[in-house]
């Protein structure tokens, strides 16, 4: 039992992604957006959101090591987009276990994935993740490097609300990410929730919708970059609150619920100015 830790720094075989007009849409329905956003969820004049980024660039998942897949948790998100995505497209990726943390509490993972296009070997996305595994710390490891966010000491410049639907992690979830911790209330249970609980990239993708029509006048060519960290688990149904300081093109936000509770902290976005 226990993490693999060999697995550091070796680069997983290449991966080929395609996607299909069809894919994008639905992921746009899967992380909320509907009859207010049609450029995004038909195809009269088909955009994609910039989240879909971090789809785009993933591949099979490396294994780890032996742990119960139930502590797996989705800690940090991070994308950089160097063009507008295509309605339907292909990137080959390349991904690279970057560390392994020893966080008390827990193990923190990190990864890098580098996309290109398929046909012409340009750089399209870097995408940098980290999962938290619960109850794999404590193995003597370095913390890990930390960062400087401060949150701004004045109120938000837009704050923007969208509801979540009680199903939204059943249509999130056909954009490929079937862990059943989403969907199944058993294998919930066995992880500590009372019910499934929404993907931490679901939450991450409504946070970008809200980015992408307050800050770049809804044109995903505007929007380089995004990250943040999950603090909170969010069950689907519940409303998400995007609160946002943007005194230029660096953006800092973070997204809490009705209740306050702060469901993804340390948030940065870069949109070019219209
Ligand atoms: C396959 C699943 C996919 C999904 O989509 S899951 C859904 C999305 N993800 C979530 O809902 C996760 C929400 N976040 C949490 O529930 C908690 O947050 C954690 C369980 C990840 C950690 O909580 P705790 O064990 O209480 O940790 P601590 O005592 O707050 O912090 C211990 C150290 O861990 C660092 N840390 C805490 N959370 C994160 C995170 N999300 N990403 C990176 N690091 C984290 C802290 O800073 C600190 O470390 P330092 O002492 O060195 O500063």
């Amino acid at each position: 039992m226990g993490l693999d830790h060999g697995v550091v720094g070796h680069e997983g075989p290449a991966y080929e992604h395609t996607w299909t007009a069809k894919d994008t849409m639905l992921y746009a329905l899967g992380v909320g957006a509907g009859t207010s956003e049609l450029e995004f969820t038909t195809e009269k004049g088909q955009r994609v959101l910039p989240t879909f980024a971090v789809l785009a660039a993933q591949s099979p998942g490396r294994r780890l090591g032996d742990f119960d897949r139930a502590m797996l948790v989705h800690a940090e998100q991070a994308f950089e987009l160097f063009r507008e995505l295509p309605a339907a497209g292909g990137v080959r990726t390349s991904s690279t276990v970057t560390g392994i943390y020893d966080k008390g509490s827990g193990a923190l993972v990190t990864s890098e994935a580098r996309a290109v296009d398929l046909r012409t070997g340009e750089p399209v996305i870097v995408s940098r993740s980290a999962v938290f595994i619960r109850g794999e710390g404590g193995f003597g490891g370095e913390r890990g490097p930390r960062d400087d966010w401060a949150l701004p000491d004045r109120a938000p410049d837009h704050k923007i609300t969208y509801a979540t639907r009680p199903e939204q992690a059943l249509i999130y979830r056909l954009s490929g990410d079937y862990n059943p911790l989403h969907s199944d209330p058993e294998f919930a249970g066995r992880a500590g929730f009372d019910r499934p609980i929404l993907h931490g990239l679901c939450t991450y993708g409504v946070t970008g919708r809200a980015l992408l029509h307050v800050l770049a006048g809804s044109d995903p060519s505007r929007f380089k970059a995004m990250s943040g960290r999950f603090t909170s688990p969010v069950f689907p149904g519940e409303s998400l609150t995007v609160s946002i300081w943007a005194d230029g093109p660096e953006v800092l936000f973070r997204t809490a619920k009705d209740d306050g509770t702060v469901v993804i902290d340390r948030g940065r976005a870069t949109i070019t100015p219209g």
